[in-house]
């Protein structure tokens, strides 16, 4: 059995991937995860009207980067901005929060204290965007770009080397490029005369960035939304309230207009910074490739292990059809977090790939109904070594793929003062690296067990009373006087 840790994502896994993480802002409603939603059914409604506007990127009067030096005073852009949300009603001077340059970028700023589940802002929902509505105030506050690995150069990938995250964006950066092909050919050049300039490539992956870390999904039937203002919010890894701090709700008992309702999860203090939990559940690569920062909690770093029942498998069918009556396929991923145990289903699945030889005989379909209760505890001493090697060779050969050792990247974070990308990208390769680590280190303990676990043989003969106290096998019953 052999286990390429390296290979390229599946095709399939990616799309799903690059669907939820367009759909999947801050995760304040993240999708159930049986969604499938393709990126093209998602795009559609929204980059058409963000293009129309993009053209102005290159104007943007106030150049944003991707993150802004601190200034005493709001830039004109966000005074512009902030006029703009009150010329069109979105908030009022009495607003409790405003927008302010922040060391995440812009930010929303407390004027006042305010308390814990107190409401932090209102935007009326609009349900297009209008022609002649000035939302360039809106996109010229946007930045350039985020620390997300998609607009990462060249060079700052390589320090990505041999990573799970570097393949991955990879594979995103892939995906986009052909979504924009497709875009191109159905949407940008039979309707040329929408587009007053031309949109190009990075255009579209500035659309695409700026879309999976600030809009909002699952708002009452709406796929994706972006709210100004309310995309100012940044996150806090010291939140960890799992409450949604947002709603859509009713504008009064006499009004049928709707609202985006934002709450503070915690009390804050006027002059400091309203924040939110963005999702607990993300990992530092979702976190990386989504908004461009990581967090140091160790549950956020995982690793993702892809398993696959292969075509030259004399028993292919038989392994896909176990496979699929336990809800799972062909190919089969397993996210493996730091200090976790693992996930239930690796073990079964991991048998079910390596089982030939004289266990084939469990492939019959007088077994079919019982095999996977089988298959969650060790079948031969054959088949467990044979999991153990080919887990621990993937894991050593993975390993071995990275340009650095833990120890200097250990040392690189100690100094500390580094580039805010490459801090990501040591955060990365060190948290990959434990979590194989880890793996590794299971497995050799599995390694030496093999001798005492107890085999499905002997767990027959036991359930049929035929092993003795010493664990002798009975093969008659001694005549009793
Ligand atoms: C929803 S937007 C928040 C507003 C954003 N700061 C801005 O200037 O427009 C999400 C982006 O803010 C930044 N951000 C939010 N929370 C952060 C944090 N804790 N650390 C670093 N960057 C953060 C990241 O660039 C992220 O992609």
């Amino acid at each position: 059995m052999a286990i390429n840790l390296r290979r390229p994502i599946h095709k399939q896994k990616l799309k799903k991937l690059v669907a939820e993480r367009m759909a999947a802002h801050c995760s304040f409603f993240p999708l159930p995860s049986s969604s499938s939603l393709s990126p093209s059914q998602i795009t559609t409604p929204i980059i058409p009207s963000i293009t129309t506007t993009l053209n102005s990127k290159a104007k943007r009067p106030f150049s944003v980067k991707c993150f802004r030096p601190p200034e005493s005073d709001p830039p004109p852009a966000v005074q512009t901005f902030w006029k703009w949300l009150s010329d069109e009603r979105v908030v009022s001077a009495k607003s409790p929060a405003k927008p302010g340059v922040v060391p995440e970028g812009l930010g929303l700023i407390a004027q006042r204290d305010i308390a814990k589940n107190e409401v932090v802002l209102e935007v009326p929902k609009r349900e297009k965007l209008r022609d002649d509505s000035p939302w360039k105030s809106y996109i010229d506050l946007l930045p350039e770009c985020t620390h997300s690995t998609i607009f990462w150069s060249e060079q700052e990938l390589s320090e990505l080397q041999g990573s799970q995250l570097l393949r991955t964006t990879l594979g995103v950066k892939e995906l986009v490029k052909s979504e924009f092909q497709k875009a191109k050919e159905e949407v940008l050049i039979p309707h040329w005369q929408l587009f007053p300039s031309p949109v190009t490539l990075d255009d579209f992956f500035w659309a695409f960035g700026m879309l999976r870390s600030r809009a909002f999904t699952r708002l009452s039937g709406q796929s994706l939304v972006l709210i100004p203002l309310a995309d100012l919010v940044n996150h806090s890894p010291s939140i960890t309230t799992e409450n949604y701090a947002w709603e859509i709700k009713g504008a009064g008992l006499f009004s049928r207009d709707l609202l985006f309702s934002l709450r503070s999860p915690v009390p804050v203090k006027a002059g400091d910074q309203v924040l939110m939990q963005y999702d607990l559940h993300k990992s530092n690569a979702e976190l990386a490739l989504d908004y461009g920062f990581i967090e140091s909690q160790n549950e956020r770093n995982t690793y993702t292990l892809t398993l696959e029942i292969p075509e030259s498998d004399p028993f292919f069918s038989d392994k896909l059809d176990i496979a699929e009556s336990n809800g799972m396929g062909e190919t089969a991923y397993f996210d493996i977090t730091s200090g976790q145990p693992l996930p239930p289903a690796l073990l079964p699945y991991l048998r079910l790939v390596a089982l030939g030889g004289t266990d084939a005989f469990l492939l019959e379909s007088l077994f079919r109904n019982s095999i996977w209760g089988h298959l969650e505890l060790p079948v031969s001493h054959s088949n467990e070594e044979h999991i153990c090697q080919a887990v621990r060779n993937a894991c050593r050969s993975t390993l071995s793929g990275y340009h650095t050792t833990t120890e200097e990247d250990e040392k690189l974070k100690e100094k500390g003062n580094l580039d805010p990308r490459l801090e990501i990208a040591v955060g990365i390769r060190l948290g990959e690296k434990k979590v194989l680590q880890e793996i590794d280190e299971i497995f050799r303990g599995r390694e030496l067990e093999l001798d005492g676990f107890e085999y499905y043989q002997e767990r027959r003969l036991r359930q049929l009373g035929l092993v003795g106290e010493e664990g002798e096998i009975i093969f008659w019953e001694s005549k009793r006087d």
